[in-house]
Order: structure tokens, then sequence, then C-alpha cells
């Protein structure tokens, strides 16, 4: 038989259940917004203020694809919130069941209890709206990743790998938060406090003079409450921040720290950090305890006024015990919905500070397209530099005037001393930069009006600090194919063979399964570039842009990498952009431009340049061969 207490679990019971469900989900959240809020910064509070109507439709115009689910969902949420605001009154029904006069009637039971029984044995029902919030993350992460993969170099060369990666992930959850948990969360209250008003009034009309003068209280204690929260919570955010900077940039740079000795100094930066966080939250302690005391004292006046002026109308007779009661917890409900929905408040104001970074790099379009152009991968006569001009954002002007020409099928080697912008010219080839003047032309054709990762599909490429990935050697060998699946076998050695790489691969126990680290951290210098080199050639580019890698090498590496350009070289059929440090290795190479305060100083054959009286190659050269003496 269905007993009174079984009758009372159940319906103290469900809500307690259903809200599990969301309160669970959005500790959750809470908590992972406190690890990684560390990129929440000053920036914050400035575009809280900021936010707009214009950016609060696009935050929400993130749901829309999962508008049917979020429908659903809030239907559910509506007939949950309906059983959870008629509780009271049925727990009043109860308490009046007591009361012999006013016995329910037994043929017309209750509908709301089948219902809370319901939502007690389905639960997952409740979950439904919890869906599209993971999506919305999904769909923000995936468009805002594609975005920055398509942005060009100036682009990296401003914002910090690190910040990006924070937007993904922080910025990113806590948006998709705001419209969907969040949501959820926010209708709940709303429903509830509504709700719980009109069914004090419906409860009794000459109770709800008592609220009239309570509520502005409680309205103005959440207030108070609310903007001093925000205050410390964003204080707080800053403090773990900075104290997340410290721990992060010194950890990645252990090695240095540990050769300088500064350990003990590191441990003190780090602790004057985390004593910032500990003033914060003592400050935010204080005000949270005078805030719910206050809040308590004057929940608890209320609660007595109610209960004192309720029992007076009881005794006139003009109230019953049940409707006070039911009275006394639609008052408690709607108390603290209005504190939810402040809370829903600030999340979603959270959320549109956050959106509007993401948004800002989701909608940004490259100076430098991925694609679109003319589909030209080849070089039948030359790459021409005519009158280059050239500097990076923020710096002072690198070139003013480069002219020269890349012969198709010819060894081409540009020397400068160091700064001169060497390496900068091989980017401008690979069209990482535009040229501010002049231009760049591919057998006439202008650089600007090729497909641009057509072009750079038929350039291999092998840069002064070779960078592997950490997979296997013969990832990283085949990273660059168009089609990795199809590069054969045969492919994969020949290169090794040719970048000299073959025989140390061999050496390696898993040979070319081997797994190189993160960066390639378990291969020696020579060993990466080498492998670098193989990765230029596997695919049998038309272009071959070498930016030597020799400062960071032993002798023994740095001969076994220049056996293999040689080699690479002198069998080459490709057009060859060499940039040169060690110029007495560049005897092969059938011109030489010579790069100096933002021009082409000299330019000939090996020779012809050393014959030059007072000459700036004949005096590099000579300035290596005096430094080597010296190092010897
Ligand atoms: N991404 C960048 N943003 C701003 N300035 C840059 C960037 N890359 C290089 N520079 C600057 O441009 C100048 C030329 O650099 P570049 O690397 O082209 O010289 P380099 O001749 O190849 O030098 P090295 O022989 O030492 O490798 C330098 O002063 C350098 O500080």
């Amino acid at each position: 038989m269905f007993s009174w207490i079984d009758y009372f679990v159940q319906l103290v019971g469900y809500p307690k259940q259903s809200q599990g469900f969301l309160r669970a989900a959005k500790t959750h959240a809470k908590q992972t917004f406190r690890n990684v809020s560390i990129v929440e910064t000053k920036r914050e509070s400035f575009k809280l203020k900021n936010a707009t109507w214009k950016d609060m439709k696009e935050i929400f115009s993130l749901a829309g694809p999962y508008k049917g689910r979020i429908m659903l969902g809030i239907s559910f949420l509506g007939v949950s919130s309906s059983i959870f605001l008629l509780t009271p009154r049925v727990l009043g029904k109860l308490i009046d069941e007591w009361d012999d006069t006013k016995k329910q009637d037994p043929n017309n039971p209750d509908k709301t209890l089948e219902l809370a029984r319901f939502f007690k044995a389905n639960p997952a029902a409740l979950v439904a709206i919890l869906f599209p919030g993971q999506l919305v993350i999904n769909d923000l992460r995936k468009s805002v990743f594609r975005s920055v993969l398509r942005q060009d170099m100036a682009f990296f060369d401003k914002n910090k790998v690190g910040e990006i990666v924070s937007r993904l992930s922080t910025d990113a959850l806590i948006v998709g938060y705001s419209v969907s948990m969040n949501l959820s969360d926010g209708a709940r209250a709303l429903i509830t406090c509504l709700g719980s008003g009109g069914l004090m009034v419906y409860t009794s009309l000459a109770m709800c003079k008592v609220m009239f003068v309570v509520i502005p209280i409680i309205v103005g204690t959440f207030a108070v409450f609310g903007k001093l929260q925000r205050k410390y919570t964003l204080m707080m955010q800053e403090a773990v921040a900075g104290a997340n900077q410290v721990a992060t940039e010194r950890l990645s740079s252990v090695r240095t720290v540990r050769m300088l000795v500064a350990e003990k100094k590191e441990q003190q930066a780090y602790a004057d950090k985390i004593n910032d966080i500990w003033g914060i939250s003592k400050k935010e302690g204080l005000a949270k305890g005078c805030m719910f005391g206050s809040f308590q004292f004057t929940g608890y006046i209320a609660l007595s006024t109610i209960l004192f002026y309720g029992s007076n109308l009881i005794s006139q007779g003009l109230l019953t015990y049940g409707e006070l009661s039911s009275f006394c917890l639609y008052a408690v409900l709607s108390a603290a919905s209005l504190s939810n929905i402040s809370g829903f408040y600030l999340e979603l104001m959270k959320g549109l500070g956050a959106s509007s970074r993401l948004f800002e790099l989701r909608n940004r379009k490259p100076i430098i397209p991925l694609e679109g152009g003319i589909l030209k991968g080849n070089v039948v006569e030359a790459i021409k530099f005519e009158r280059v001009a050239f500097g990076y954002a923020d710096r002072d002007p690198l070139f003013h005037n480069i002219t020269f020409d890349v012969p198709a099928g010819k060894i081409t080697a540009v020397v400068g001393s160091s700064g001169s912008g060497k390496s900068t010219l091989a980017s401008l080839l690979l069209r990482l930069y535009d040229p501010t003047g002049g231009k760049i032309t591919v057998d006439g054709v202008d650089l600007k009006t090729i497909d641009p990762s057509f072009w750079r599909r038929h350039i291999g490429t092998v840069g002064q600090e070779p960078v592997l990935f950490s997979t296997t050697i013969r990832e990283n060998i085949i990273y660059g194919s168009e089609q990795p699946e199809k590069v054969t076998e045969a492919e994969i050695l020949s290169a090794a063979e040719q970048s000299n790489a073959a025989d140390f691969i061999d050496a390696f126990p898993e040979k070319y399964e081997t797994k190189v680290g993160e960066h390639g951290s378990t291969l020696s210098g020579g060993q990466k570039q080498r492998i670098a080199i193989a990765r230029a050639l596997v695919n049998n580019p038309n272009i071959l842009i070498m930016d030597e890698a020799t400062s960071a090498l032993d002798a023994t590496s740095e001969y076994q990498v220049r056996v293999a350009l040689n080699k690479l070289l002198a069998n080459s059929n490709q057009t060859v952009l060499i940039i040169a440090h060690r110029l007495s290795t560049i005897k092969h190479a059938d011109q030489i431009v010579v790069v100096d305060k933002g021009s082409v100083a000299e330019h000939g054959s090996y020779d012809e340049l050393m014959k030059i009286p007072d000459g700036i190659f004949a005096k590099l050269v000579e300035k290596q061969t005096f430094g080597f003496k010296e190092s010897y």
C-alpha cells in the first residue's frame, strides 16, 4: 500500500533528483572554469561593459542549429518546473489532510503526483537540454580552429599560440555553458520565480502584503551580493591567471632555470602570486559571510513575519495551516530563484565577454588567403624579385629594393650578414608575407595571383630550425604529401637515402616506425635536419628552399648534413634557393646574391664576387675564415 511516508518522499525526492542532474553539470562546469580561469584577464571586465545586443544575438545564434533539441529541452523544463512549483501546494494539501474537515476527494487524486512519479522514473528526459551545450562548444571550437589555421603569418607574429589555445578551450567552454546549461538554469529560475510569485498571490492575497515589504529587501541584498561577487570573481581570475602564467613560463623553461640555479627565485615568485590569491579569497570570504549573514537575517525576519501574520489570519479563520505552509515554501522558492537569476545573468555576461574574443578569431579574414588563383607550381624561366620592398609590422622597413632572378633549374645562393633578411626572402617566396612594394613574379606571373597552397605544395622547404612532430619518422617524412597514403615505401627510402638519413634510421630498433618525441626531442640536431630534408624531397618538388642550419650543429652533424645537401644539389635539376651561412661551401652555386642594407649589393658567381675589391662577399668570406681560425 502507498504510505504517507512514500508519498512525502516522492514529493520531496523528485525536485531534488531532477535538479541534481543540472546542478551536477553546472558544478562541473564551474569547477572547470575555476581551473581554466587563468586566461580571464583585465580585458574581461572591459568586454563585459561593452557587450551589445549584437553580441547577444551572435552568441545565441550559436545555438541556432540545435533549435529542435533546445525546444524539446525547454518543454521538459517547463513540465518539470510546473511540477516543482506545484509541490508546495500539494504538500499544503497533505497537511490539510490531517484536518478532518478538509480531506481530499479519494475519487479525484492529484494528477501532479502522477507526473512527479513519471519524472522520478525517467530522469534522463531532463538531461535532453544538456546535449546542445556540448554541440555548441564543438561547433565553436571547430570553426575557430579552422579560421585560425587559415590565418597569415603576420597574424601569428602578433597572437601567441598559448592565448589562442586558451580561447579554444576556456572561452569556448564559457560561451557554450552560457547558451546551454546556463540558459536552462536561467529559464528554470525565471519560471520558478514568476510561478512561485503567482502562486503566492493565488494561495493568499492577504499574505502578499507582507511580501511587498520583504521582497525589496531580499532583492537589494542579492543585488549588493551579486555585484561584490562579480568584482571578487574577476579579481580572483586575474590573480589565478598571474600565478599560472609564472608557473607555465618557468616550467616550460625549466632547463634554463636549472642551468641558472634560479629554483629558489622562481619558488618565491610563485609563492608571491599565490599570496595574491589568498588575499583576494580572504576578502571574498568576508564579503560572502556578511552577505549570507544579512540575507539569512532578512530571510528569518521575513519568515517570522509571514508566520506571525499568517497565524493571525488562521486564528481569524481567513487562512488554513496548509495554505500558510504552501505560502512559506513559495516565499523560499522565489527567494532562491532570484539568486539563480542573478547567477544566470553573471554567467551570460561572462559568456558574452568570452564570445567576443572567439568571434573575433572566427570572423577574421586572412590577408593572404590559403587558396584561390592560378594553379602554377613550376618554374620554366625564372622567379624574379622586382624592386621588392618589405618590412615586418611594427618594425623599420627591412628591404627597399630587392631585385634579382632565380633562374629555373639553377642553384641561387643568398648570403648576407646576420639579420640582413635572407630568411625573409624565403618567406616572401613562399608567400608567407606579401611585399609592401614591388613584386615577385614566376615566369612573368605575379605571385599574388597564384594559388598559394598549390604554389607551396610544389616547394620543398628545409628551415633553419627543423620542426618535427611527435610521431614516427615515417609520418614525419610524408607529412607534407598531398596524399600521404599514396607515398610508396621506395619513395620514402629514396628520400632518406638522398638526405643521408637512411643509415641512422636503419640503426634504430624500430627503424622508420621510431617515435621522435615532442618536436623531435629524441633525435640529435643533425638527425632532425636530415629527416626534414627527406621530408622536403619525398614529394619531388619543383623548387627547393634550403635555409642552412649549421650553427646549431656540432662538426660531425654539420658534416653529415652538408654531405646530404651537396649530394642533393649535385643531382638536382630543381630550381634551388639556398640561404647560406657557411660561405666556403657555396662554390657550386650557379649564382650568389649578396643582400645588404635592404637591397642586393653584389651579384655573381663565387669567383666573380671574390674578385671585387673591398667587396662585401669577399669580406664576409674573409671574416668567416678568420673567425674559424680564431675558434680552432
Ligand atoms: N616574424 C618577424 N617579425 C618581426 N621581425 C622579424 C620577424 N622575423 C625576422 N624579423 C626581423 O627581420 C630581420 C631579418 O631577419 P631574417 O631572419 O630574415 O634575417 P637573416 O638574414 O636570415 O638572419 P640570420 O642569418 O641570423 O638567420 C631581423 O632584424 C629580424 O629581427
